[in-house]
C-alpha cells in the first residue's frame, strides 16, 4: 500500500520564536512519488517531515492522507516508517533483532523471521544479521536502520538526512540503493536534504524552501532550468550560478543591452520574446544569471549565433581532473543571495508584490504601456535625452531589494565575478586578459525581488 499526502497551508510556530518554522506550505504528494524537501539548514524542513509523522503538531492548515484528514491521527496509526541522519539502534541487538524489533508490535503473535530475511535479501546484508552494531561500518549501520523501516512494508518512507553521516563514496552508493529500493517497492517517499546534489538525483519532484517558506515545486530539471527565483537559482547547481548586478538600457532609436557596470552584452535582434520583456526594467537594478556553462572562453571569431562578446582577466584557476573551472574578474558587481547558508536567516522584510512584470495573466498590451512610460521617464530624466544609445542610465543608487545585496563599504568592483567551466587543459594564467563568448540563450533575468523574468515565467501572447 502506498499513499497520497497533502499539505494545505500547513504552518508551524515554535513557542518564543518570532516566525514561524514553516509558513503556509501546500503540496500535494502522488502515491509512489520520490518527493524531496531541499533547502539550507533551519529552512523548515525536517519540520515538514516531522509533522507529516506526527511527531510535530500542526498550529494550522490541514494535513491529509488519502484525501482523509488525518492532523490529529496518532504517529503509529499513520503507518510511516522513519529514517534518521543517525541510525538509532539498539546496541544490544544484533542486526536481525534490530530488524524484527518493530515487527513484533505491528506483528504479534507472528514469527518475524521470514520477514527480516526478505529485507536483508532486498538490501545485501544477509552476512551481517548476526552482528551487533558496534562491529557495523557506518553504511551498514544506515543499511540495517534502512531494513528496519523496509521490513515495516510502510505506505510512506519518511527520510531525514540519512545519508549525511557517511562518506562521499559510501553516500552516492546508498544513494542509488535508496533510488532503486524506494521505486522498486512504489512506495511514497519524503526525502529531507540540504544537499542539492542529492535532490537533483533522487527525487522525482523537489520542493525547495527558505525560511519556512516553499520557494519552488517542480522535477530537478526545472529547478535548474527554469528557476522561480535567484534563491533557487543560487542553490541548485554546481558550481553556483553566477549572479551579477545590471541594469538595461533600452533606448527607443533601438537596440537593447545589459549594462554589467565596465561591460555591456548587447541583446541578439531581432529581440527575443523574453528579451523584449526586459524593456519594462530600464533604469531598475536588475540581476543577471549566467551558469558556468553559458560562457566560454574563446576568440570572438568563433563565436555562434546568438554569443556577444565580452572579456575577463584570469584570477584563479581550480582544476577538477575532468575539467577546470576558471574565477574571473569582469568587472562587474556580484549579487549577494544571503540565506543560502546561513543557520536560521532573520525574517526578511516584506518587499512589494512577487507578481513578475511579466506574471500569469499580465497581458502584453500593459506591460508594452507600462515599458513606454518607463523609457519616456528615463529619458526625460537625461540630459536633454538625445543620445540614449551611447548613455549608460545612472546605476541605482540603493541595493536592490532583501535578497539582492552588496554588503556595506564594500569595493564598488569584487574580483572574481563570474565563473567559468573549460576543459583540464585550458592554459591561461593568473592575470591574462581572456576573450568570453555568453550565450545568450542561457541567460536569466530576475528583477530586483529576485523573481526570474526572463525566460518569462508564464506562457505569454506573443507579439502580434
Ligand atoms: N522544538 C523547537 N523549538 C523551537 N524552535 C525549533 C524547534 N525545532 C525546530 N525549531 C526551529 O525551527 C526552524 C526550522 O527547523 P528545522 O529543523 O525544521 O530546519 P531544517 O531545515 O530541517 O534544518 P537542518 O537541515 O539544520 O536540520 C529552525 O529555526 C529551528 O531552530
Amino acid at each position: 500500500m502506498t499513499r497520497a499526502i497533502s499539505l494545505h497551508e500547513v504552518s508551524k510556530y515554535y513557542p518564543k520564536q518570532p516566525s514561524p518554522a514553516v509558513d503556509r506550505f501546500s503540496l500535494d504528494i502522488a502515491p509512489g512519488e520520490f518527493l524531496v524537501l531541499l533547502g539550507p539548514s533551519g529552512c523548515g524542513k525536517s519540520t515538514v517531515l516531522r509533522m507529516i509523522a506526527g511527531l510535530e503538531d500542526i498550529t494550522t492548515g490541514e494535513l491529509l492522507l488519502d484525501g482523509e484528514y488525518s492532523n490529529d491521527l496518532a504517529p503509529g496509526d499513520r503507518k510511516m516508517a522513519m529514517v534518521f541522519q543517525n541510525f538509532a539502534l539498539y546496541p544490544s541487538m544484533t542486526s536481525r533483532e534490530n530488524i524484527g524489533f518493530p515487527l513484533r508490535f505491528e506483528m504479534p503473535g507472528a514469527e518475524p523471521g521470514p520477514r527480516v530475511d526478505e529485507t536483508a535479501r532486498i538490501l545485501g546484508i544477509e552476512e551481517i544479521l548476526d552482528r551487533y552494531p558496534g562491529q557495523l561500518s557506518g553504511g551498514e549501520r544506515q543499511r540495517v536502520a534502512m531494513g528496519r523501516a523496509i521490513s515495516r512494508h510502510p505506505s510512506v518512507f519518511l527520510m531525514d538526512e540519512p545519508l549525511s553521516n557517511l562518506d562521499a563514496k559510501l553516500r552516492s552508493h546508498l544513494r542509488a540503493e535508496i533510488a532503486r529500493l524506494t521505486h522498486g517497492m512504489g512506495v511514497t517517499t519524503v526525502y529531507v536534504t540540504h544537499d542539492q546534489a542529492e535532490a537533483m538525483s533522487l527525487g522525482d519532484r523537489v520542493a525547495i524552501m527558505r525560511s519556512g517558506v516553499l520557494q519552488q515545486l517542480s522535477t530537478p530539471r526545472d529547478a535548474y532550468h527554469l528557476p522561480e527565483n535567484v534563491f533557487v537559482a543560487a542553490f541548485v547547481g554546481i558550481p553556483r550560478i553566477n549572479l551579477l548586478q545590471a541594469t538595461v538600457i533600452a533606448p527607443l532609436s533601438g537596440g537593447m543591452w545589459i549594462d554589467l557596470g565596465r561591460q555591456r552584452l548587447g541583446l541578439p535582434e531581432p529581440l527575443s520574446f523574453d528579451h523584449q520583456m526586459l524593456r519594462i526594467q530600464q533604469g531598475r537594478p536588475i540581476i543577471v544569471g549566467l551558469r558556468s556553462e553559458a560562457v566560454r572562453i574563446s576568440q570572438p571569431s568563433q563565436a555562434h549565433a546568438g554569443e556577444v562578446v565580452i572579456s575577463g582577466i584570469v584570477e584563479h584557476v581550480e582544476y577538477q581532473g575532468h575539467e577546470s573551472l576558471v574565477h574571473l574578474d569582469t568587472g562587474s558587481r556580484p549579487a549577494i543571495v544571503p540565506e543560502l547558508e546561513a543557520p536560521r536567516p532573520a525574517p526578511a522584510p516584506r518587499t512589494g508584490s512577487r507578481r513578475a512584470a511579466g506574471g500569469s495573466g499580465a497581458g502584453l498590451g500593459k506591460l508594452a504601456q507600462k515599458a513606454a512610460r518607463r523609457i519616456q521617464a528615463t529619458m526625460m530624466d537625461r540630459d536633454g535625452g538625445t543620445n540614449a544609445t551611447d548613455s549608460v542610465p545612472p546605476r541605482p543608487t540603493h541595493s536592490p531589494a532583501a535578497v539582492i545585496d552588496r554588503p556595506e563599504g564594500s569595493p564598488e568592483t569584487q574580483t572574481g565575478d563570474l565563473v567559468v567551466r573549460t576543459g583540464p587543459d585550458i592554459r591561461v594564467r593568473r592575470g591574462d586578459r581572456v576573450p568570453l563568448l555568453v550565450d545568450l540563450a542561457h541567460l536569466y533575468v530576475f528583477d530586483r525581488d529576485g523573481n526570474r523574468i526572463c525566460p518569462a515565467p508564464t506562457q505569454q501572447p506573443l507579439l502580434e
